[in-house]
């Protein structure tokens, strides 16, 4: 399943955060949206995840959610939102009884949802007894359980340390070339888009347009640390960013 957006324009009360956004997110590819702070990037991933209704515009979904799917748009959040009274299968347990899936079809789903996420000897534990990469992957394998046309990632690794983020980057890149998936991953961190992004959208600072689209062509699994030509990219992006950051940095300071 795609996802069109066509002309989305948003604003609360008269505070315009989103203007004429249109934005194809293909199935089987990893969109990155990036952007100062404050220019909508979480707003964006709430319209497309039907959280919010857009002031003018259109969010359409193109073909059929995979098979099986239970929840065709599912959220990843930084700050992982586990329960800490359940272990980590009852967590992910927890989606599945949601649509009354039980007993051997569920240990099958998150079965294979912790073998994919390398956490099978972790089922058993409690979230506290987890670093804080441990939590973010039993999150992704949370939103694996159903099945999902499109993960919306909302700055998934930024409450972990560089090294974890770096770890966690090596998961999703194994995990995507096993089984691509779709997402839409809104960081800060534009190492994380050139790592992880196979197309990279910069928005401009509030209201946030579209200033450009970014396609990185080399293959998830084939981008090491270091790759001039990822490094390039790293950098123009960081140019068409630039002036947008410093200018919403001085709006903020002006507030
Ligand atoms: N429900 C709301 N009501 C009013 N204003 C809001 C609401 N949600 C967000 N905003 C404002 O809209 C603007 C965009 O917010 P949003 O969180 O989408 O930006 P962002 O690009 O994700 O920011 P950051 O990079 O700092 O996380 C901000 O100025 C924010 O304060």
């Amino acid at each position: 399943m795609d996802i069109r957006l066509e002309a989305i324009s948003h604003s609360y009360k008269e505070f315009e955060v989103l203007r004429d956004i249109t934005l194809d997110i293909p199935a089987g590819k990893i969109v990155c949206i990036v952007g100062p702070s404050g220019c909508g990037k979480s707003t964006l991933l709430r319209l497309i995840g039907g959280l919010e209704r857009p002031g003018s515009g259109r969010i359409l979904q193109v073909g059929a959610p995979p098979e099986n799917c239970l929840n065709p748009l599912t959220y990843i959040f930084q700050d992982f939102a586990l329960l800490p009274w359940r272990s980590v299968r009852g967590n992910i347990s927890l989606v599945l009884e949601d649509h009354r899936i039980r007993g051997a079809e569920a240990q099958r789903i998150i079965d294979d949802v912790l073998a994919r996420t390398k956490l099978t000897d972790f089922a058993a534990a409690l979230p506290k007894q987890l670093s804080g990469g441990m939590k973010q992957r039993v999150a992704i394998a949370r939103a694996l359980a159903v099945n999902p046309a499109v993960m919306l990632m909302d700055e998934p690794l930024s409450a972990l340390d560089s090294q974890t983020r770096e770890l966690l980057m090596d998961d999703l890149v194994s995990l995507w070339t096993r089984q691509p998936f779709t997402a839409v991953y809104v960081t800060h961190n534009l190492h994380e888009a050139v790592r992880l992004g196979h197309s990279i959208v910069v928005l401009s600072r509030r209201p946030g347009r579209i200033c450009e689209i970014v396609q990185i062509d080399t293959p998830l699994e084939a981008r090491q640390m270091g790759d001039p030509d990822l490094d390039m990219k790293q950098k123009y992006l960081w140019q068409l960013m630039r002036d947008e950051a410093r200018a919403a940095d001085a709006e903020l300071l002006n507030v």
